[in-house]
C-alpha cells in the first residue's frame, strides 16, 4: 500500500521512514513505521490504546529516541535533533499551564523567550485569544479556568510562535461532549488558516473521520490504512480497519467460497448463502478459491428487510432486540451465522508458532542480536477472546418498522456494498491508493 501524500501540491512536510522504537530493549511500540505528511495537511493517527500513537508522535517532536529509522523535516533529517530546533510544538491531553501567570502571559512567554518586546508579544497573544475565544479571560489565572478554557491557553500558547509542525495528543479527552464537538470544530478551522502541518492523535474515530485530510490508522505499533475519511470508512484495506470505523460496528461474517459447477461464486454461511454477480470483480478472483475461507464484511446499511422467501441474495432470522435511535431502528437478528472479531483477525501469530525459515527474524530479534541480548522472551499468551463467535447481525431498519421480538424476517443483502476480506484480513480486492 502507498503511504505517500498524494496530492502533488503540496510538499511533503515531515516523512517517517521505517520508524521503530523499542522500549528497554524488548518491548516494541513502533515497528518500521513509514508515513508522509504533507505540507499543511491536517493528518490524524487513529488506533487503539497501546498501539503507540503517542511513543509516534513524541519521536516526531524529539522528546523520545528513534530506536531505528529517520524522521525528516522537509528536506532535512531530524531524527538526532533536539526539540527545540525541529520548528514543533505539542499539545498534550491536559495542557501544562504556568499556574503563576494569567492567560495572556502564558500564551505570550515562548514569544519572550525568543527575545520579542511585552508590547508586541501581548498583541500577537490578544490576536490568538481572540480566534481561540478566550479575551474574556486574558486577565485570569489558570486555576480558575474551565477544562475547555485551558486546553484552549495550551493551543494559544503552542501556536504563538507559529510553529511549522503541530502536534496534539488527545486533546479533548478530558472535555465533556458539547465542549469537545465546540473545540473540534475551532481546531480543525484554525489549523486550516493557520495552514500549520497538524499531527492529530485520538482514538476516537469521530474526531479522526471529522477533522482529517488523511487518516492513517494504527494497530501494534504499524500502519494498517491510510487514506482520506471517506477512502478509509468505505474503501477500508483491512477488517480490522473496517471494525474500528463505524457505528454501529460493521458486521465481519465468517464465509466458505463456493464455486458452482457454472463458476459462479457463493459465500455460504453454514445454512445460508449469498451469491456475487458474475461482473462482480471479487466474483473473478474468488472463482479459483474454491472452499476458501472469507470474512464478509457488511455494515448495518447493506441489508433491507424484504417480504418473500423467493428473493436472491437474502438472509433469514429472528428479531432477537430492537432499539429506538431516533434517525433509525437498529436491529439484532439471529441468523446462526459466525461472526469474527475484527481486533483478532490478522494479529501475526506469535513467534514461537510461526517457523523461523518462514517469519525470518524481527525487528526485536535484531536488535537484540545486535546489543548482544540474546533472543527474545517467551511471548505473553494473548489476552483476547476467540476470533469467531455466533453473534447477531446488526441491521438499520427505517425509524416506522414496527416489529416485534421474535419475529423471523427476510434480509436482502446488497452485495455491491459488502467487503471482502481473506483469513488474514486483507481485502481479496486488494487496495491501492
Ligand atoms: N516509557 C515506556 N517504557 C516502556 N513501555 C512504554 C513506554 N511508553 C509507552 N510504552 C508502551 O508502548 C506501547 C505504546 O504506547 P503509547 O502510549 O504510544 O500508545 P498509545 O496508542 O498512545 O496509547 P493510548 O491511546 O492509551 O495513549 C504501549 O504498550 C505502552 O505500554
Amino acid at each position: 500500500m502507498a503511504l505517500s501524500f498524494p496530492y502533488k501540491a503540496y510538499m511533503t512536510a515531515i516523512r517517517l521512514e521505517a520508524v521503530s522504537k523499542v522500549f528497554e530493549g524488548e518491548h516494541v511500540a513502533v515497528d518500521e513505521l513509514s508515513l508522509e505528511i504533507g505540507d499543511g495537511e491536517f493528518m490524524v493517527l487513529l488506533g487503539p490504546s497501546g498501539c503507540g500513537k503517542t511513543t509516534l508522535l513524541r519521536m516526531i517532536a524529539g522528546l523520545e529516541r528513534v530506536t531505528e529509522g529517520e524522521v525528516w523535516f522537509g528536506r532535512t533529517n531530524g531524527t538526532d535533533m533536539a526539540p527545540r530546533d525541529r520548528g514543533v510544538a505539542m499539545v498534550f491531553q491536559t495542557g501544562a499551564l504556568y499556574p503563576n501567570r494569567t492567560v495572556q502571559e502564558n500564551i505570550m512567554f515562548p514569544l519572550q523567550i525568543a527575545g520579542q518586546g511585552d508590547a508586541e508579544a501581548g498583541t500577537t497573544a490578544a490576536g490568538l485569544a481572540q480566534i481561540l475565544s478566550i479575551e474574556s479571560v486574558l486577565d485570569r489565572m489558570p486555576r480558575t479556568l474551565s477544562g475547555g478554557q485551558r486546553q484552549r491557553v495550551a493551543i494559544g500558547r503552542a501556536l504563538v510562535r507559529r510553529p511549522q509542525v503541530f502536534l496534539l495528543d488527545e486533546p479533548l479527552s478530558n472535555l465533556d461532549a458539547t465542549m469537545r464537538t465546540e473545540l473540534r470544530q475551532e481546531i480543525g478551522a484554525m489549523t486550516r488558516d493557520l495552514k500549520v502541518t497538524t499531527l492529530y492523535v485520538t482514538h476516537d474515530q469521530v474526531e479522526a473521520l471529522t477533522l482529517a485530510d488523511r487518516i492513517a490508522v494504527m494497530r501494534d505499533g504499524r500502519i494498517e490504512d491510510v487514506g482520506t475519511p471517506t477512502q478509509v470508512y468505505n474503501d477500508p484495506a483491512t477488517a480490522f480497519v473496517a471494525g474500528f470505523l463505524g457505528t454501529p460496528r460493521i458486521n465481519l461474517l465468517s464465509a466458505t467460497v463456493n464455486v458452482t459447477a457454472h463458476h459462479r461464486v457463493r459465500l455460504e454461511f453454514g445454512g445460508q448463502s449469498i451469491g456475487l454477480d458474475p461482473t462482480d470483480r471479487r466474483s473473478l478472483i474468488l472463482r479459483h478459491h474454491h472452499g476458501a475461507p472469507v470474512i464478509v464484511g457488511a455494515r448495518s446499511n447493506a441489508f433491507r428487510l424484504i417480504a418473500g422467501e423467493d428473493a436472491p441474495n437474502q438472509l433469514t432470522g429472528t428479531i432477537r432486540a430492537f432499539e429506538f435511535h431516533g434517525q433509525q431502528s437498529i436491529a439484532f437478528v439471529q441468523c446462526g451465522i459466525e461472526v469474527v472479531n475484527p481486533d483478532r483477525i490478522g494479529r501475526p501469530a506469535p513467534a514461537h508458532a510461526i517457523p523461523a525459515e518462514a517469519a525470518g527474524p524481527s525487528l526485536l530479534t535484531r536488535l537484540r542480536a545486535r546489543l548482544g541480548l540474546g533472543t527474545p522472551p517467551e511471548p505473553e499468551p494473548e489476552p483476547h477472546g476467540p476470533t469467531h463467535r455466533r453473534a447477531d447481525l446488526v441491521v438499520e431498519l427505517p425509524v416506522d418498522t414496527e416489529l416485534q421480538r421474535g419475529t423471523r424476517v427476510h434480509l436482502a443483502v446488497d452485495t455491491t456494498r459488502i467487503h471482502l476480506f481473506d483469513h488474514t484480513g486483507h481485502r481479496v480486492d486488494r487496495v491501492t491508493r
